[in-house]
Order: C-alpha cells, then sequence, then structure tokens
C-alpha cells in the first residue's frame, strides 16, 4: 500500500487524546514519545520475547545525516514514522521499507549553538490530528503538516532573547493543546510552560516556574507564594533564577492534570542566588497544573533549594499501583538527585524516596517528604558532590513494567567537583568562571580540585513499591541509552560503547545485541505494522556529555535502525572516529599557561572538555587535533570556519594575546600528559 499524502493525512488526523488512550490497550502504534500518556515504555506486545529475541536481524536503517546527539524516540502510527534528529530536524519515514517521505530542517541558525548548555539535541515530536509538533532549538515551536512536513504555523515561545534561552525537548500535545517548556538555566534564565491552540498556535496559557521582578505584579497566588522562599537581595529575577522545564511535561487523562518537572537554579550555588537560603520554590519540583487553564494544583520539591544542578525534568511515569494493600495513583521519578521517588499524583503528597545510587549530599527524606542534608553539600571548601551536575539519571528515559513491577533506570555518576565562587559576578567573562565566555553562571569553580568519586553507569531494574534495586548491569560508561520493557518479559537499552541489548526483564539476563557504529543515548519504540513486532532505535552520540567524552572508537552518523524476527539486512558500513595523535609542537611561553588555563576554562571548557585528557565526543579535544590548527587557533577562534556547527564567535569577547595564551595552556597540558620516554 502506497503512503500518499492523501492515506498519510486520514491517518494523522485520527491521532487525539482518545487515540492515544485507546492505543494503550494494545500497544499496537507508538503515538507520543513515551508510548502512552502515562510515559510507561510498557508495550504489551509481545511477538518479540525472551524465546526468540535472539532472531532479530536488521530490517532496515535510516541515515539521519546529524554529527550530534540523537535524543528522540522513534513516534510511530500504522507504519508512519517521525523522529528528530539535532539541530530540530523532523524526518518522516516509511516504517515497512525505512524510505523517506519527507524531511523539515526548521533553519536554526548554527552560529546559536553554543546558546545551550548541553548539545543541540531534540528529544522528538508530538503528533494530534494531522499535525506534527517540534520545538526548535532557537525557541520557536513549530506545526508541520504530518501529510507533507509542510510548516502550517509558528510561534516563538521566547519570553525574551536577551537570556539564553533554547528548546531541546519534545512538546506534549492534548485536548488541543500543545505545551512546551525550554532550558538556558546554566545562563541564567527564568523557566515557563506555555500551551498553544493546535489547530491555530494562539497561546491558551502560560505558567511560570519560580517568581519574577516583586516590585511588578506576580502573574498569580502561586508566584506571590512563591516569592516568599526567595531571598531578594541579590535581584535573583536580573539573571533569571533558573527553574526551565527543559524536558518532561506529562498529561493526565484522568485527573485533567498537566505534571511537568521544573529545572535546577540559576545561578547553581544557591549562596550566591538566595544568600538567606530558602527552598526556592518551584526549582527542582513536580508541579501539577490544571490543563485546561495551566493553573498551579500542588507541587512536590524533590530538591529544596537546589545548589548541585539536581534537575527534577527527568521523564516520569505515571503508574496506579498497590503499596500497602491499597491502590494508588503515583507518579515514579528519578531525578538527577539519586532519590526514587513515589509521589501521590492526585494531590502531590510525598510517598517515599530512597537513593538508587550512592548519594552524599542528604542521608534520606524525613516523613514530610524533606531531604536530611549533609551540612558540607552546601558548604564553602570545594564538595565532591555525588550524583554530580550530569546526574545520578538524566533524561533518558525509563519504563515500568507492570508484570516484573519493575522500573528499568539507566544510572550513573560522572564525579564533578564543585568549589563555591568567591567573588561571583553575573554575565562576568572572567577567566576562571567556567563557561564565562559564553555567559555560563554557574557560581561554582567546577574540577578546580580533581573529584575522588568513581563514574559509573548501569542499568538498574528498580522496584518502586519495596523501593529496593532487584537486578543491575553494570556498563563500560556512564550516559547509556533510554529504555523500553514489553509484555514478552524484554528490556531493551542501547549503551554508550555502541551496542543495542535486549535484557530478560526478571532477571537481567542477556539475551541478544548487535552493534551500532557510534554511543547511543536515546531509547527505543515497538510497533506493529501488517501483524509484524519491530523494534526501533535512533542512534547518534551525543547530549552534554557526549559532547566531550566518548566510549566507543566509532562514530557513524545519526541512523535509524529497525529490528524484526528474522529479518536480514545489512548494517551500513561504520565510520571511525578521526583523531590525531597528542598534540605537539606547537610553540608557547610556559609564563601564558596560568593565564591560559583561566581564559580555557572560561571559553572553550564547556565543549571541548580537558586537552589530551578528555578524548573528544562529538566535539573536538583540543589536544587531538592537527598542531597546525592550534598554531593558528585565531583565525578558528574569531569568526572561525566551525560557527556553521554552533561554535561561538569570540570577536570581541577575547583578544589576540588571550588566544595566544590559550594555546600555552593547550599545549602545555597535552605535554604533560605525554608518557615520558
Ligand atoms: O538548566 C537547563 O535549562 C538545562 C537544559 C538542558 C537542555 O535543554 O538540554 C540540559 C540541562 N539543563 C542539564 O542540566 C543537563 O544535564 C542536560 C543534559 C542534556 C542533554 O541533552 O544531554 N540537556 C541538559
Ligand atoms: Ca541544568
Amino acid at each position: 500500500e502506497e503512503l500518499t499524502p492523501d492515506r498519510i493525512k486520514a491517518t494523522m488526523s485520527a491521532v487525539d487524546s482518545a487515540m492515544i488512550k485507546a492505543n494503550a490497550a494494545t500497544s499496537k502504534d507508538w503515538p507520543t514519545i513515551g508510548l502512552d500518556y502515562g510515559e510507561t515504555r510498557f508495550s504489551k506486545l509481545d511477538k518479540i520475547n525472551t524465546d526468540n529475541v535472539k532472531e532479530l536481524g536488521l530490517a532496515w536503517s535510516y541515515n539521519l545525516e546529524s554529527e550530534r546527539g540523537i535524543e528522540a524516540t522513534p513516534v510511530v502510527v500504522d507504519g508512519i514514522m517521525y523522529q528528530t534528529a539535532s539541530w530540530s530536524v523532523v524526518h518522516a519515514i516509511d516504517a515497512r521499507t525505512g524510505k523517506k517521505i519527507w524531511t523539515f530542517d526548521p533553519g536554526v541558525k548554527r552560529e546559536i549553538g553554543y546558546k545551550g548548555c548541553c548539545d543541540v539535541v531534540n528529544r522528538g515530536v508530538a503528533i494530534y490530528k494531522g499535525k506534527v509538533f517540534v520545538g526548535a532549538y532557537d525557541g520557536r515551536l513549530i506545526a508541520l503538516d504530518a501529510a507533507t512536513g509542510q510548516k502550517v504555523w509558528e510561534k516563538d515561545t521566547l519570553i525574551d532573547h536577551e537570556h539564553s534561552y533554547t528548546i531541546t525537548g519534545a512538546p506534549r500535545a492534548f485536548n488541543g493543546k500543545v505545551v512546551i517548556g525550554q532550558g538556558g538555566a546554566e545562563y541564567g534564565a527564568r523557566g515557563y510552560i506555555t500551551a498553544y491552540d493546535t489547530e491555530t498556535g494562539n497561546q491558551l496559557w502560560r505558567w511560570f516556574t519560580i517568581p519574577g521582578d516583586p516590585s511588578k505584579p506576580f502573574e498569580d497566588e502561586s508566584m506571590a507564594a512563591a516569592a516568599k522562599t526567595w531571598d531578594p537581595s541579590t535581584k535573583y529575577w536580573i539573571n533569571g533564577g533558573g527553574g526551565t522545564p527543559w524536558d518532561t511535561i506529562t498529561y493526565d487523562p484522568d485527573l485533567n492534570m498537566v505534571y511537568l518537572g521544573t529545572g535546577n537554579g540559576a545561578p547553581w550555588n544557591r549562596k550566591i542566588r538566595s544568600p538567606s537560603g530558602g527552598d526556592n520554590l518551584y526549582l527542582a519540583s513536580i508541579v501539577a497544573l490544571n490543563a485546561d487553564t495551566g493553573k498551579y494544583i500542588w507541587h512536590y520539591q524533590e530538591t529544596p533549594g537546589d545548589h548541585w544542578d539536581y534537575t527534577s525534568t527527568q521523564p516520569m511515569i505515571l503508574a496506579d499501583i498497590t503499596i500497602d494493600g491499597a491502590p494508588r495513583k503515583v507518579i515514579l521519578h528519578a531525578p538527577k538527585n539519586g532519590f526514587f521517588f513515589v509521589i501521590d499524583r492526585t494531590n502531590g503528597k510525598f510517598i517515599s524516596a530512597k537513593n538508587f545510587v550512592d548519594v552524599n549530599w542528604a542521608t534520606g527524606y524525613d516523613a514530610n517528604g524533606r531531604p536530611i542534608e549533609v551540612p558540607a553539600a552546601r558548604g564553602d571548601d570545594p564538595y565532591d558532590a555525588v550524583p554530580g551536575p550530569y546526574g545520578a539519571h538524566n533524561w533518558h528515559p525509563m519504563s515500568f513494567n507492570p508484570q516484573t513491577g519493575l522500573v528499568y533506570l539507566p544510572a550513573q555518576n560522572i564525579p564533578v567537583n564543585l568549589t563555591p565562587e568567591k567573588n561571583f559576578v553575573n554575565n562576568a567573562p572572567t577567566p576562571g568562571k567556567f563557561g564565562g565566555v559564553t555567559a555560563w553562571n554557574l557560581g561554582f569553580a567546577l574540577n578546580a580540585t580533581p573529584p575522588k568519586a568513581p563514574a559509573f553507569g548501569r542499568l538498574l531494574a528498580w522496584d518502586p513499591v519495596q523501593q529496593k534495586e532487584v537486578w543491575r548491569i553494570e556498563h563500560a560508561s556512564p550516559w547509556n541509552g533510554g529504555t523500553l520493557t514489553t509484555a514478552g518479559n524484554l528490556v531493551f537499552q542501547g549503551t554508550a560503547d555502541g551496542r543495542f541489548v535486549a535484557y530478560d526483564a526478571r532477571n537481567g539476563k542477556m539475551l541478544w545485541e548487535t552493534p551500532t557504529g557510534t554511543g547511543v543515548v536515546a531509547a527505543p519504540s515497538t510497533y506493529m505494522i501488517d501483524g509484524v513486532q519491530y523494534v526501533s532505535i535512533a542512534v547518534g552520540w551525543g547530549g552534554v556529555y557526549g559532547l566531550a567524552a566518548r566510549a566507543t572508537e566509532l562514530r557513524t552518523p545519526g541512523t535509524i535502525y529497525t529490528f524484526a524476527v528474522g529479518a536480514k539486512a545489512k548494517l551500513p558500513e561504520f565510520v571511525k572516529y578521526q583523531t590525531e595523535g597528542l598534540l605537539q609542537g606547537v610553540k608557547y611561553d610556559p609564563k601564558d599557561v596560568p593565564e591560559g588555563t583561566a581564559l580555557y576554562v572560561a571559553a572553550c571548557a564547556t565543549c571541548h572538555g580537558v586537552p589530551g585528557v578528555d578524548r573528544g565526543g562529538n566535539i573536538r579535544n583540543l589536544g587531538y587535533v592537527p598542531a597546525e590548527e592550534i598554531t593558528k587557533l585565531k583565525d578558528i577562534v574569531f569568526n572561525g570556519p566551525f560557527r556553521d556547527r554552533g561554535m561561538p564567535d569570540f570577536t570581541g569577547k577575547l583578544k589576540e594575546e588571550d588566544v595566544v595564551k590559550i594555546q600555552a595552556f593547550i599545549q602545555a597540558t597535552a605535554d604533560a600528559i605525554r608518557p615520558k620516554k
């Protein structure tokens, strides 16, 4: 059957809240990024199961022509797939054949790449009544005709273009509304979410996550209440204060609520943001809003007075489970802070929290749902916070299998040491201030003292009722992909070291794997076409950890792989990671190294990592590039050739003599780690 525009239009026009709810009974399609409004990523399909999963073969692959992180889950309805790639490019694909139907590039200006903290990624589309919605990196929400990829409307969702706002998250669509948040809290930004009319793009409601300037009227009572938990003496609203809801937004059709996870404080360091303390509502919280009006209903703050970039934006799961003999409507959540939360979603009441990895900022939660903090975690001395700011769990989606009762959770630690910044100045390009030249405002120096905490990445099977680990897989590296679980008793996960793996959901036994040609960070999906069950995964190394680090020697462009039992297509040729040997021969004056270090930290480190020590991710490590490029660094730094990949133009931000000092630091660092003969 041919996928004519009329046929696609007919299929996609039928995708609405009722269809998404009804599909949950069979899981035939995968109509939203998380499969269903509960975001369970549990498929009832069982044609692929523990018996035959070893016969999975490649049905087709599709080149996304992308060199940066791929974070979106493939959305599939009746054999038509929508996938986003880096730079917010949308691909529509015939899932029977893997052939392109259309692509849409919103034309994000590549030179604004550096305005987002964490790679030029996108976490996927929403479909509603014949339209595909995508949040573009530059802050536009765009509605496309699902059949043709033509733009129907677009809205600039940003309240100002002074703060460094970007969009990386997927929109959420329900009942004629499409809702989107944004990122930017590392730079300083004030978070909010906005609902638009799916047909017209008209704004329907907006809710800010934190209060603004208290000398102006508060937007609503929830802001007036929140303002009491902030210290106004620092005029935190000038920098923004944070709370950007950059990922999870969930719709609950039973309770007609929208739940959002809010982000970290800006700056991270609470002593700078709100020196007299305070919870700083609604940072690092789950908040419930009325889905029709956007009015605040309840909140639960997972990390009061956030100080460590402990966002609560991680994908949540809505589940109905039995606790102490009683059925409860809950939210299951594993935010960055390392605790697994079970929250009553009818009223936001805390049920339980238990750490799922070792943590050193709190010893647990009291009966009221407040953390029992370790005082040194907010001290004036350098602190090796565990989890670090990359989180014990980041945006990589978890899944919940009601058959096993287990949540499959990509857990990790990436060590980072935090040293409180003494003389913080907002937006100052101060040498030594991490990301200072590109307007980061953390209030901490990172790794000025080398961290000692261990790095790890693991897949955890977690029992949310008992609040305990049931089994685990230790991976080679942190930063592994999101998970899918199925009625075939399977868990699927891609890995940082470039594999796509199926495990037995009951015990973690590895049943099947395939190489993927690059690290995997996204989560897979599964669906039926003509009686055949398929599993698809979009691969492409990246995201914040993937900028400067990697765990494979392969760097195949972003690719979608689709697997079925007995399929026999060939994997594409994999591409080797191109890297030079350790940098050698750049002339420099050793006297320049200390200042060069401080300048490098302020201008280069957020994306390029530490020269020679980090190995490079989807952005090259400057300790492993041709000496020629470092010798001519100023030609790259000032209006250089990599602006079309998102590198900033440092004209006016660095001086020529600064670049000479940065060259000195890069070569000296490479020399320092070179093995002595
Ligand atoms: O505070 C923010 O506004 C914000 C935004 C984003 C983003 O939009 O991607 C990330 C983060 N924070 C963040 O803390 C983080 O660890 C992170 C990882 C990623 C990613 O895509 O790999 N994005 C983000
Ligand atoms: Ca953040």
